[in-house]
């Protein structure tokens, strides 16, 4: 099968692996192998047609010892999982050029040249945090333009210009996932609610259409294959993030704000009072972005969850681990947008600024000062 179809003059050699005889046919480097990479990870694998390469900071050394050791609602109990490769760097997960071949005797055939490996994909399960570092810098080592396609499992809204931009001639895709999955450093995996998710491709102008749509069905294919509970494709990708983002933008500032579960905001009034006025901001700045979000995508979103649920959103479990919030492509995104296109958003912007304050008293823990009023 076809590894690269792109535009003119930026197709590079062929063949993609050195290993393209192989059964397995795709090379993918994972960062962020936490609870939702981890299972990204496995699920590839699974598939039978992909070599993952897991870029691990701090638990590589656990990891590439021991393993994981995984839970899964969808995969059963693994005392000890591990990928194709687990690497501790991107620099290391780059391959190497290949040997140059020992010099042949007159006469005898002229052997084909190992090409080097390249990544067809690039998975990335990070947290979206624009403001402390730039990700479509930090992977560049790993694409090969024309070739690898970004795939982005993230929460937030236009998460995927930077990585267009950066990379012009690459497909870019994204996956709005509704998995409850999370990491017990530094190697274990509970992965309690099912791997749900829609996948879609982020048209653009430096790649035909055609290609976009191929290289994204190919990755929802091979993702099914690997067993997720469901793994849809979705040709609308504003559409599918925008109502995510009602999810996010709502119950995973809400519950890291005040510490409370989902369920807690079902019972306490805090959907009526917060969650669905934040939706109505939500759905009128994206249908002045040109995407309508119907009702009742409204409504099911602030159901989704029932009144004793204990789910904790991931925004809550950085809090109280003290990791940094990832607010800004949740709710600082769609405020930027409002505001852009002349849209109201007072309750979303109250939320937005009292995590603003939550993250300068996390960075700024002093004691100092009088303890009086004036
Ligand atoms: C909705 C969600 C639970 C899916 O894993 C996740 O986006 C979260 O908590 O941020």
């Amino acid at each position: 099968m076809p590894t690269h179809l792109s535009p003119p003059g930026t197709v590079p050699p062929s063949p993609t692996t050195a290993a393209a005889n192989q059964e397995k046919e795709f090379n993918i480097a994972l960062l962020g192998a936490g609870g939702v990479g981890t299972i990204a990870a496995l699920v590839l694998e699974k598939s039978g047609r992909a070599r993952v390469t897991a870029i691990l900071r701090s638990s590589y050394a656990v990891v590439s010892e021991k393993g994981w050791a995984i839970e899964s609602v969808d995969h059963g109990v693994l005392g000890s999982w591990r990928c194709e490769r687990v690497v501790q760097t991107i620099e290391e997960a780059v391959f190497p050029e290949p040997q140059p071949s020992p010099p042949i005797p007159t006469g005898a055939p002229t052997p084909m040249e190992a090409a080097r490996e390249r990544y067809d994909y690039i998975v990335l399960c990070t947290k979206q945090l624009p403001e402390k570092y730039n990700l479509a810098e930090m992977i560049a080592p790993l694409v090969t333009p024309g070739l690898t396609a970004i795939v982005l499992i993230q929460n937030g809204l236009n998460i995927q210009d930077p990585f267009i931009k950066a990379f012009p001639s690459n497909v870019t895709m994204s996956a709005v996932s509704m998995i409850g999955s999370f990491a017990e450093p530094p190697n274990v995996v509970k992965h309690i609610g099912p791997d749900i998710l829609q996948i879609g491709p982020h048209y653009h102008a430096g790649v035909p259409d055609v290609v976009s749509l191929e290289k994204t069905k190919t990755f929802v294919q091979m993702y099914s294959e690997g067993g997720a509970k469901s793994c849809e494709f979705v040709d609308d990708m504003p559409k599918a993030r925008w109502s995510k983002l009602l999810w996010n933008g709502t119950y995973n500032s809400i519950c890291a704000l005040v510490e409370v579960h989902v369920g807690d905001v079902q019972s306490s009034g805090a959907k009526e009072g917060l969650v669905l006025p934040i939706m109505r901001e939500l759905q009128a700045v994206a249908k002045e972005d040109g995407v309508l979000l119907e009702d009742e995508v409204v409504q099911f979103m602030a159901e989704r969850s029932p009144r004793s649920s204990r789910w904790q959103p991931s925004m809550l479990l950085d809090k109280v681990h003290g990791r940094p919030m990832e607010f800004e492509v949740i709710l600082g995104a769609p405020i930027r947008r409002g505001r852009e296109l002349g849209v109201p958003t007072p309750v979303m912007s109250t939320v937005y600024e009292l995590l603003k304050l939550v993250r300068w008293k996390v960075e700024n823990p002093g004691e100092d000062g009088e303890p009086h009023i004036g």
